[in-house]
């Protein structure tokens, strides 16, 4: 007798579903959490994160920037576009004027929130799920999942590409506390974002167990998967640009090099460049799901914040917990 094959569940409606995962109650930051595929996640996002991992699509070429929050997002994805889309805007050049051709470059005039999407906000609205489908190849997107969350067709399939960026927890969490605090009208308990830091979690779920999901694939298919690091970016931002090009499939040529293509990109997306539009472009519209402000994603851009905020204890407590969390995975953060 032939096996009926078993249900996905993935397949039946989404809320009967998310009404049977373990829930956390609300707290004063995050509303009701569910735990999905081994990842807290507010309970609102997960009809999008579901109709990601069911519908989206991959095609040749497409590039997906993944990282946690706070670890460098905005500013790879400013190099990854700048770097991809070189062909059609070239970055302006480092001491160029100010004339019209120099600020026609996207950048220049949008949130790199704006260039490339976050796949789990695409989801929520059908209008933006049309427009992601409309998009022509190659495509840059985003997001913030892990990595056991991201449908199969990322995954189990050769045709995308992750370049995965991740941070020094200490100045991640550091980040996310004042990017929380920034509205003081919130008035949100930071002892809660407190509670975050001292054991390495993002909304509930292990910060190493994000970095290692994206680090252990890299490890078998490193056509697939980059990984980079924040401090590295900022150390060596025009080794990181050239690796960035060369994983993408468009390697600087020697004109371009030449040119100072690369040096051009690195400063367009330097930090100081970026925060300056961010702050001219702060009363205009919001970002992401028009949530946020421009000028709330650039703070100080630094390594090492967190001696400003950590005591010696907790930062002790919290590189040894990491140092037993990523013992022989082969990852450090050097
Ligand atoms: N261009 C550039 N260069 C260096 N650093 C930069 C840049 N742009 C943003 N930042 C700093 O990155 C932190 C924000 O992280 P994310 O962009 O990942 O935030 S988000 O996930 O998009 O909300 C946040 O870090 P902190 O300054 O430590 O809070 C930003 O200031």
């Amino acid at each position: 007798m032939a096996h009926r094959p078993l249900a996905d569940p993935e397949d039946e409606d989404h809320d009967e579903l998310i009404a049977t995962l373990p829930c956390k109650p609300p707290t004063p930051l995050m509303r009701r959490m569910r735990l999905y595929r081994g990842g807290w996640f507010p309970e609102k996002w997960l009809p999008a994160i579901m109709a990601f991992r069911r519908r989206f699509e991959a095609r040749d070429g497409d590039v997906v920037v993944a990282s946690l929050p706070k670890c460098g997002t905005t500013w790879l994805k400013a190099l990854a576009f700048a770097t991809a889309a070189r062909g059609t805007y070239p970055p302006p050049p480092v001491a160029g004027g100010d004339d019209e051709g120099n600020r026609r470059h996207p950048l220049l005039r949008l949130n790199p929130h704006e260039c490339v999407p976050f796949l789990e906000s695409v989801y929520s609205t059908m209008e933006e799920e049309s427009k992601l489908d409309a998009t022509p190849s190659p495509r840059l997107l985003s997001t913030h999942l892990p990595y056991s969350v991201l449908p199969a067709s990322i995954t189990d399939s050769s045709r995308c590409k992750i370049i995965y960026v991740c941070r020094q927890p200490k100045d991640m969490l550091i980040s996310f506390w004042h990017f929380i605090n920034r509205d003081k009208s919130r008035d949100v308990s930071s002892s809660y974002v407190w509670e975050s830091v001292r054991e390495c979690t993002y909304f509930g779920s292990p910060i190493w167990d994000h970095i290692l999901g994206y680090w252990n694939v890299s490890k078998v298919k490193p056509d697939n998967v980059l990984i980079l690091k924040y401090e590295d970016m900022k150390r060596n931002p025009t080794e990181n640009v050239e690796k960035i090009a060369e994983f993408i499939g468009q390697p600087f040529s020697n004109s371009e090099k030449e040119a100072s293509i690369v040096d051009n990109i690195v400063e367009l997306c330097s930090f100081e460049k970026m925060k300056a539009l961010g702050a001219s472009m702060a009363g205009s519209q919001k970002v992401i799901s028009s949530e946020f402000p421009n000028d709330s994603f650039f703070r100080k851009g630094a390594i090492g914040d967190w001696v400003n905020h950590v005591t010696p204890e907790m930062a002790e407590s919290l590189d040894k917990l990491l140092s037993e969390k990523f013992d022989g995975s082969g990852f450090t953060f050097m």
